[in-house]
């Protein structure tokens, strides 16, 4: 929830109630009222969402519901201020999701001890997922690949070789080229069995590509879209997908993405996006929470679950973590905090023997 989808559109709501918060944009260096919603200039604007992820999880861990001793690295230093300080509920929506995801990926790593296995990120941008699995040292043995534009590949390599603190989670395998390729690799300090290969390529050229480097069929893998493969048409969506079912048959996946763009509170958060030129092709597609798990079972996944936002808070945070997190900010919102998580999704399948991914 902390991608440009919601949290713009509450930090949007937010502004215009003099909170002063920003929503982090022209971080990312474009001006979404200068670009079309299609072509080179929405490239730009949708690689710019990455800035918005990585700021809303900077507010998260800031304001103490996230502990992430990365998150500040990928994100410019802001003014004094609460410039970078998100609102509540989108603190609290980037702590569920987040939540979320790292229990589907530690299901998935304890349910495959004693063998390799593979994660890929679609559209990981500056996540410091990798980084937070492999500087825990619980998990060894992890192939970690990141798909994203090379703009945005090149600026993490970037920011991992300036970064003292990152230098001592990851060694860079790549040899340092100038100017920096975007495609780069990386091994864990701490287990090289625990390894990072970033790939600089636009997803909806991969279908027509080779194999990725380093990427082995062979390994149970799961595959994350966390608010990327919504930027996509539809068609482009499903064969990026079809590229790995058709290639890896032990294959889960797990996907974040608004959902019911057609109810009050949903056109609101689409004609913010419009405002901002940017478009969720799969929104018009994907308009339910059914229509995601039939998307997954059509992918050719044999086990498929999914939550709204709403029910990982009720259901998946224990009442002791639920009161801390409670005792952060308050949150006089509730019902708009509803709301809001209930128009975000968490969406898994899987197929293949020898792992799994939890139940709802
Ligand atoms: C909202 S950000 C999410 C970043 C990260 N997954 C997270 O949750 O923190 C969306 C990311 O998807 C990437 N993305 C969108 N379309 C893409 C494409 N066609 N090829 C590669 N990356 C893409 C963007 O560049 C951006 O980094």
């Amino acid at each position: 929830m902390s991608a440009p989808t919601i949290p713009n559109l509450l930090s949007l709501r937010g502004s215009s109630r003099g909170s002063g918060r920003s929503s982090g944009r022209g971080r990312g260096g474009s001006s979404a009222s200068s670009l079309s919603a299609s072509g080179p200039g929405h490239d730009a604007t949708i690689q710019a969402t990455d800035t918005d992820a990585a700021v809303s999880r900077l507010s998260a861990v800031e304001m103490g519901y996230l502990q992430d001793p990365f998150a500040s690295l990928f994100v410019q230093p802001a003014p004094p201020g609460p410039s970078n300080r998100r609102l509540p509920i989108i603190n609290r929506g980037t702590y569920t999701r987040t939540t979320a995801i790292d229990a589907i990926v530690n299901h998935f790593l304890a349910s495959t001890p004693n063998q390799r296995r593979q994660i890929v990120s679609l559209g990981a941008g500056t996540d410091t997922r990798a980084l937070r699995l492999f500087s825990s040292n619980t998990y060894t043995n992890i192939a970690y690949h990141e798909i994203d534009f090379p703009a945005i590949t090149q600026r993490k390599l970037h920011s991992v070789r300036a970064s003292q603190h990152l230098r001592t989670v990851l060694t860079v395998t790549t040899p340092p080229l100038t100017p920096p390729p975007s495609s780069w690799t990386a091994a864990s300090a701490t287990s090289a069995t625990n390894t990072l290969h970033c790939h600089g390529i636009d997803l909806r050229l991969l279908p027509a590509a080779g194999i990725l480097p380093s990427l082995d069929p062979s390994l149970p893998t799961l595959l994350i879209s966390e608010c990327c493969l919504c930027y996509l048409a539809p068609a482009a969506a499903s064969a990026v997908v079809a590229y790995f079912t058709s290639r890896l048959p032990r294959l889960g996946l797990v996907l974040y993405e608004p959902v019911k763009p057609n109810d009050p509170f949903g056109r609101m958060m689409v004609s913010n996006l419009a405002a901002r030129r940017i478009e969720m092709p799969t929104l018009d597609v994907f308009l339910l929470p059914a229509d995601q798990e039939r998307r997954l079972q059509q992918a050719g996944f044999d086990i498929v679950r999914h939550m709204t936002i709403d029910k990982v808070w009720e259901k998946w945070v224990a009442t002791e973590e639920k009161e801390r997190v409670d005792g952060l900010e308050g949150l006089d919102e509730v019902e708009e905090w509803l709301l809001l998580a209930g128009h975000y999704i968490v969406a898994w399948g899987w197929r293949g023997d020898g792992f799994e991914l939890p139940g709802t």
